[in-house]
């Protein structure tokens, strides 16, 4: 196992890799991370490359998590066994989308954002179904009931609650956030949290598709990478 993940070749989408770098950015492509073994001949250690030369203080964090790498013998050594979904390999995983109508113009916007992504890492279309409740509060009971079916390998779960003048926004984000980890936990099958929780409209639209990109593009992500992990090395 520890030698094949030696010469993975593994592509971290950029929105998770933010944190290597000092720039945000909006858009969802990848940044190939090479998982080397360390060239020293008796060394079990592996290390983090990128072809990506260019990228504005990228090499220095990388360095800096190289050195973290040769300091943490412990997660890094042969024996321990590193298991990660993948988003290479798709055709075989099949998904559920709970779309909330409420706040419609973003949610849209959103679950377009989630299949375009679905689309670009393969995701076979008549492997997706999209179901479509009221608003982000039934996302919940919805996504348990997909998630009991045995039907999907994850559950991506879309909503947008925008702040109003009463306390009913934290009753809804609550009760979304809570309802969604629920239908996880109860079903056993990943339910990925997409829905935004924002103070007006412009932040949720800066995250539908605006300058802070797509929540449901890297949500489906998540989804892939959830569903790939249970399927592939944890069933
Ligand atoms: N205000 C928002 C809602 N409210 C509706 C609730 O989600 C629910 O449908 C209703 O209370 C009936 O149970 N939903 C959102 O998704 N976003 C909001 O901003
Ligand atoms: C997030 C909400 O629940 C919102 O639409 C409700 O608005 P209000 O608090 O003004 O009733």
């Amino acid at each position: 196992m520890a030698a094949s993940f030696a010469s993975t070749r593994c592509f971290l989408p950029l929105y998770q890799s933010r944190h290597l770098q000092n720039n945000t950015t909006s858009s969802c492509s990848t940044v190939p991370l090479h998982l080397n073994r360390n060239s020293n001949s008796n060394s079990k250690l592996l290390s983090l490359s990128s072809s990506h030369a260019g990228r504005n203080g990228f090499n220095a964090v990388v360095e800096n998590e190289r050195k973290k790498d040769r300091l943490s013998s412990f997660s890094q050594t042969a024996a321990v066994r590193n298991l990660m979904g993948s988003v290479t390999n798709t055709q075989a995983l099949r998904f559920a989308v709970v779309v909330a109508r409420f706040n419609e113009i973003i949610t849209k916007r959103l679950l377009e954002g989630a299949l375009t992504t679905f689309h670009h890492y393969s995701v076979l279309e008549d492997n997706i179904d999209v179901v479509w409740v009221p608003g982000s509060f039934e996302i919940g009971v919805a996504a348990e009931r997909l998630g009991k079916s045995q039907k999907y390998h994850a559950v991506l779960c879309i909503g947008a609650v925008i702040r109003g003048d009463t306390s009913h926004y934290d009753v809804v984000v609550n009760s979304a956030a809570s309802g969604v980890l629920s239908a996880g936990l109860n079903s056993g099958v990943p339910c990925i949290f997409g829905v935004l929780t924002c103070d007006n409209m412009d932040q949720a639209l800066n995250r539908a598709g605006g300058k802070s990109g797509n929540k449901g593009s890297e949500t489906a992500l998540t989804a892939i990478e959830m569903a790939s992990l249970f399927e592939h090395h944890l069933k």
